[in-house]
């Protein structure tokens, strides 16, 4: 398989843990013999370094013929002072617009060997297996007008979705309940929202269409209590833009840390953007310390949806479960013992994982 990849590393960690996925893909591609080409392109801070704006014109037109998209994550307070318009999360906001990359799916899968790395009780995350399919295109984040008013003194930001951004992402709400569990939740703010009363009633409507599949309707501020006191409750969640970033975030914490969550943004036809879900950690940037994981698990996603590659990305995702199985973390899994790692050697890690499958014990073993 020939596939022309770009690459958006972005700002923080970001281009750290970029460099782990693309490892990880090289070693893939050799394994099964496909030629992955890789082109890497400038967005948030790290363009507006080099170009002034946060979106070059360069990187949108990449983006639109390539077959796919891996990104690190932008944004950090170097920036801080820029205004909202220009800062470096318009450029992510604008390539997930500009590609209209409507679903953001975020599997919440914990590791059974990091159960005890969750400060949640294991009894409650054991068997926890979620898919939050997340709207983003549309709401707060896009709304116009969105603007500073009367001196200064009014701030304003519309909540506009119109019903067919609902309805299609409320469609990949329950295709993806009726290929796992047949369990949707969805989750808005009907007791205050016009947008969700909207919502709402688009789910009733198509939950005629999937009477195999069982919905139930939470508020937000319900769901977040839920989803960390009875998380196997959940198979499915749709949700909107904003609800679904903070509830993903939250998540993570199944999980043992946000370092750990991969994510996939999508169309229908395939073409898709795959990036971790969490940020640019500037706490941590270029420490070597970060987390390569969400990374690599995203271009794994990548292999599975935008190229059908599922034998492969299955493979990357056994290799990072022996990881955890051998007791290997980054400083952000807070494990009593195991063996603490840096970034480049928890990716040298994954990589022996993978290649013992076809090449030899004693190569692995030299990794170690
Ligand atoms: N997709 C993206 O590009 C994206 C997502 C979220 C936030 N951001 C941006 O990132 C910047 C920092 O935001 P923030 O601090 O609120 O969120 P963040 O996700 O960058 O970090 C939150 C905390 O999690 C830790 N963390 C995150 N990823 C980690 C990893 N892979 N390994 C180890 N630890 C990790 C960080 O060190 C930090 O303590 C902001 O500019 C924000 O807008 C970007
Ligand atoms: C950086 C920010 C714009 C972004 C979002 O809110 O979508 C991030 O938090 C995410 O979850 O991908
Ligand atoms: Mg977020």
């Amino acid at each position: 398989m020939d596939k022309q990849i770009i690459l958006l590393p972005g700002d923080g960690i970001g281009r750290e843990i970029m460099e782990s996925a693309k490892l990880v893909l090289t070693a893939i591609a050799m394994e099964y013999n496909h030629k992955f080409t890789f082109h890497e392109h400038a967005i948030g801070g790290d363009a507006i370094d080099k170009y002034g704006v946060p979106l070059p014109e360069d990187t949108v037109n990449a983006c639109s013929s390539a077959d796919a998209i891996l990104l690190g994550a932008v944004g950090g307070p170097k920036w801080d002072s820029i205004p909202v318009h220009l800062r470096p999360e318009k450029g992510l906001l604008g390539i997930r617009k500009s590609l209209g990359l409507f679903a953001n799916l975020r599997p919440v899968k914990g590791f059974a060997s990091l159960l005890h790395a969750s400060p949640l009780k294991e009894e409650i995350i054991k068997d926890s297996d979620i898919m939050i399919v997340r709207e983003l295109t549309g709401g707060l984040y896009f709304g116009q007008p969105s603007e500073r008013r009367e001196n200064g003194n009014v701030v304003v930001d519309t909540l506009y979705y119109h019903r067919t951004e609902m309805e299609r992402i409320i469609e990949k709400g329950f295709q993806s309940a009726r290929i796992r569990n047949k369990h949707l939740t969805s989750v808005d703010k009907a007791n205050v929202l016009e947008s969700s009363r909207m919502w709402r009633e688009i789910v009733n409507e198509k939950a005629k269409d999937y009477p195999d599949v069982t919905v139930e309707h939470l508020l937000v501020d319900a769901a977040a209590m839920k989803l960390i006191t009875q998380p196997n409750q959940f198979d499915v969640i749709v949700t909107e833009n904003l609800f679904g970033d903070i509830l993903s975030d939250e998540a993570s914490v199944l999980t043992g840390s946000l370092g750990m969550l991969p994510s996939a943004s999508v169309r229908t036809d395939g073409v898709g953007l795959y990036e971790p879900v969490h940020g640019s950690a500037p706490d941590i940037a270029g420490k070597d310390t970060a987390n390569p994981l969400g990374m690599i698990l995203s271009a794994a996603l990548m292999l599975r949806y935008s190229f059908g590659l599922e034998e492969e990305a299955s493979e990357i995702e056994s290799a990072v479960n022996e990881c955890m199985e051998q007791g290997y973390h980054t400083a952000d899994l807070k494990l009593n013992g195991g063996k603490q790692v840096s970034t480049k050697k928890m990716t040298e890690i994954v990589l022996g994982n993978l290649t013992t499958k076809r090449i030899s014990d004693s190569i692995c073993n030299s990794y170690v």
